[in-house]
């Protein structure tokens, strides 16, 4: 499940829990969704916080789902979609670690706030699948195309401070990521709408050349990676 929790100061804290890494689940997708969607609409809700439940962020798709769905009724791609198209800012708290579907949440956020121990990575062409919920776009977007590719192709989970160096975290802190990103949202909450739209103006401008908007995958892209990883791949979802 997600748990939502209405916090003093204008936020609205989003917690996964699922034990016992947190994964997303069709429970747990459904659950973000919802609240956001509290979040959202609740005019006295300023900003929001993304965070996992007992120490750790999220492990990705639960993969004791995998043998029961062989499609997800929620998509984690709209849920994404639905966190950048909205005009409150969104700061992700990652604990431990954040992987797969996991970093694509976070990536979705507006901001990533981690632990000096956490560790991110994409593991899915370990399980002969891509990264389907807008990672493949995000991903380049903050990091540029050879590092994407190299996180994506190899499957392997970078440090934060790796991370961090490559722009995909934009903070680092040895105390509690989700006490610092409340700090932070707090701080950041008195933005208007109009001064995050202008933020993320920028970044899409700066990151345009890289090619056509979230939720696109050229067919080109593809082709590549089912070139350069494993026969009998399937495509993320
Ligand atoms: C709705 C779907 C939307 C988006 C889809 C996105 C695609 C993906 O996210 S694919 C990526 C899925 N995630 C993974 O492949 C991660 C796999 N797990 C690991 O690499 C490791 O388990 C670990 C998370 C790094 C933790 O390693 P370690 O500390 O060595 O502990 P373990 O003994 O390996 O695992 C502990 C415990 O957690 C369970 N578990 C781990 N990952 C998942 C998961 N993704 N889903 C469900 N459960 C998971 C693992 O089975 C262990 O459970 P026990 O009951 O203790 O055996």
């Amino acid at each position: 499940m997600a748990e939502f929790t209405r916090l003093q100061n204008c936020l609205a804290l989003i917690r996964l829990r699922n034990p016992p890494v947190n994964a997303i689940s069709t429970t747990v997708a459904r659950g973000i969704k919802e609240s956001l969607q509290k979040a959202i609409t609740d005019d006295t809700v300023k900003a929001i916080v993304i965070c996992g439940a007992d120490g750790i962020f999220c492990a990705g798709a639960d993969i004791r789902e995998f043998k029961v769905h062989k499609t997800f009724d929620i998509q984690l791609g709209d849920i994404v979609d639905e966190i950048q198209r909205n005009k409150k800012p969104v700061v992700a708290a990652i604990q431990k670690l954040a992987l797969g579907g996991g970093l694509e949440l976070a990536l979705g956020c507006h901001y990533r706030i981690a632990h000096a121990e956490a560790q991110v990575g994409f593991p899915e062409v370990t399980l002969g699948i891509l990264p389907g919920a807008r990672g493949t776009q995000l991903l380049p977007r903050l990091v540029g195309v050879p590092a994407a590719l190299d996180l994506i192709i190899s499957g392997r989970h970078i440090s934060a401070n790796e991370a961090l160096k490559l722009g995909i975290i934009d903070k680092i802190v040895n105390s509690d990521p989700i006490e610092e990103s409340i700090k932070f949202a707090q701080r950041i909450s008195g933005q208007s709408s109009q001064e995050l739209q202008m933020t993320s103006d920028m970044v899409a401008d700066k990151s345009s050349a890289l090619g056509p908007p979230k939720g696109y995958t050229s067919k080109a892209t593809i082709e590549f990676f089912f070139y350069l990883t494993v026969p009998g791949l399937c495509c993320g979802m």
